[in-house]
């Protein structure tokens, strides 16, 4: 599709982003061409968005959810990321949790919705981040169609890319509503939970023990 002047070429995947952010022009015009194909879907499926007052507007609102919400971590810049010098050489492991995640699936566009949990060895001469940011980046790699599996790579490997820990693992424990509202019809308590490794938290497993242990108490609320 072109907008304009510049040719927005899809990723090759789902769940990466174009090469670069939407402006204010393409975003309105993404969201317009949408609509309009939302409208043709409305039309085959039989819903009268014209005359039915409770659909009139909603091609235009289930568009702009998608490109301003759903899939917005395709279309923005990622999370601009404030860097601290480690000055005290803080070595130890730092695990923060839960931080919502909020995304949809790729094979049937349903919501995955659950909690991430991010285990960061800091390197001694290297940076620690601001706190929020492991929210915002989460938020920004959850926007887009997903599978779990990639969703804790893409987050891990921007964090380490940012801050080159000695160790790193990110877990995402998340319902997905393709199980739970359709197919199988699997109860709702029906969770995915994986984690991946990187650097030190990889090889050591009393490292691995005591993440795990510290995202076990978080998820059960234990810690204030
Ligand atoms: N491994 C993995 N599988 C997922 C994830 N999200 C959805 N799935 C599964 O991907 C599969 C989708 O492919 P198909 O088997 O072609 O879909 P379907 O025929 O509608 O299958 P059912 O869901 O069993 O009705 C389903 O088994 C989903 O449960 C994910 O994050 N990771």
């Amino acid at each position: 599709m072109n907008f304009h002047s510049r040719e927005l070429k899809p990723p090759r995947l789902c769940n990466e982003a174009l090469e670069q952010p939407l402006d204010e022009a393409e975003r309105t015009a993404m969201i317009t061409a949408a609509a309009q194909k939302l409208e043709e879907l409305f039309d085959i499926l039989r819903i009268d968005h014209q005359n039915d007052h409770n659909t009139r507007e909603t091609p235009m609102r289930v568009a702009k959810m998608f490109v301003e919400e759903i899939l917005e971590g395709r279309f923005t810049a990622p999370p601009r990321i404030t860097e601290f010098d480690n000055v005290q050489a803080y070595d130890q492991l730092i695990v923060t949790g839960p931080i919502e995640v909020r995304s949809m699936c790729a094979h049937h566009l349903m919501p995955i919705y659950g909690h991430a949990y991010i285990g960061i060895l800091p390197a001694s001469d290297g940076k620690i981040i601001g706190l929020s940011k492991y929210d915002r980046i989460v938020e920004h790699f959850t926007a887009r169609l997903q599978i779990q599996e990639e969703m804790v790579k893409q987050i891990g490997q921007y964090i380490l890319d940012m801050t080159r820990p000695r160790g790193l693992a990110v877990r995402i424990s998340a319902v997905h509503m393709c199980k739970t509202q359709r197919g199988v019809k699997a109860t709702r308590r029906s969770r995915m939970i994986n984690t991946y490794y990187w650097g030190e938290l990889s090889t050591n497993a009393e490292l691995k023990r005591e993440f795990i242990d510290e995202c076990t108490a978080l998820d059960r609320g234990c810690v204030d």
